[in-house]
């Protein structure tokens, strides 16, 4: 594993036209850990992953993986698992079909789509069309194509989106057993209940950043939750009634 931080922001903004999506962010993810980067919708969560895998270019700024943007990284695809909606799906394929076509491009044995259809659980039902998959299965499919190069560092984008409680509990104990590895994990996501058991370090933003560090310190507090302190963080009139409620 490398010993260069696998992600990095530094003073990053994106504007779309005169919206401002992300606003001068800076924080760095730690190797071996699982980071959840937390906001609620519209905060920026995706358009910052996708700077990061150089699928949107920065305003200002540069963020980059082991050291260099995206697009530089020697074999950043086998170094950089990535699960996010629209990237890497062909939906009227079937589940290992499409695995297969990825594997390939990836210069990967047939055997390594098997290999990760049962470490997600999808062996018995990858033949179906990824179409016609549940919410939870695609879920499972996004993170079998994610992990087919073996890769050290995963960014999921919002994976725990539509799982349930099964799915939940599957996936914790999943990205724990990776992170247990040695593997970095970067996941958006605005499910703070489950994130609050999943994740090392947290970075909440709103636009701007408001929190990078270990999730212990942020909610270290003796009956502390990670929902009151994003509520101070990001603000919101309703969020604080929820809260004090
Ligand atoms: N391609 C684009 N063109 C114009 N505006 C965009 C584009 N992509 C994102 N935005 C805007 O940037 C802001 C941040 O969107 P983004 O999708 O990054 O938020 P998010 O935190 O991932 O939200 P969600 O949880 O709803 O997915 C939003 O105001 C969104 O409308």
């Amino acid at each position: 594993m490398s010993n260069t931080l696998p992600a990095s922001f530094r003073s990053v903004s994106k504007r779309f036209g005169s919206n401002t999506a992300v606003d001068d962010i800076s924080f760095d993810v730690r190797p071996g850990k699982i980071t959840g980067l937390l906001g609620r919708n519209g905060a920026g969560k995706t358009t910052s992953l996708k700077m990061l895998l150089g699928l949107a270019k920065p305003t200002e700024g540069a963020a980059t993986v082991f050291g260099l943007p995206y697009d530089q990284l020697p074999r950043a695809a086998h170094r950089v698992g990535v699960g996010m909606d629209g990237v890497n799906s062909i939906p009227e394929m079937r589940g290992r079909k499409e695995l297969l076509v990825w594997a390939k491009m990836l210069g990967l044995p047939k055997r390594r789509v098997d290999e990760v259809l049962e470490l997600v659980g999808l062996a018995d039902r990858s033949d179906r069309r990824v179409k016609d998959y549940s919410t939870g299965m695609r879920q499972r499919h996004t993170i079998a194509g994610a992990l087919l190069a073996d890769p050290e560092f995963l960014v999921l984008d919002e994976p725990v989106n539509g799982l349930d409680p099964d799915g939940i509990l599957w996936l914790r104990n999943f990205l724990r057993g990776l992170a247990g590895e040695g593997r970095t994990i970067l996941i958006s996501s605005h499910l703070l209940a489950e994130v609050e058991q999943t994740v090392d370090d947290v970075v909440v933003i709103q636009k701007s950043l408001r929190y990078a560090g270990p999730l212990d310190e942020l909610v270290s507090g003796e009956g502390e939750r990670l929902e009151e302190q994003f509520f101070s963080l990001v603000g919101s009139e309703n969020a604080k009634e929820k809260v004090s409620a």
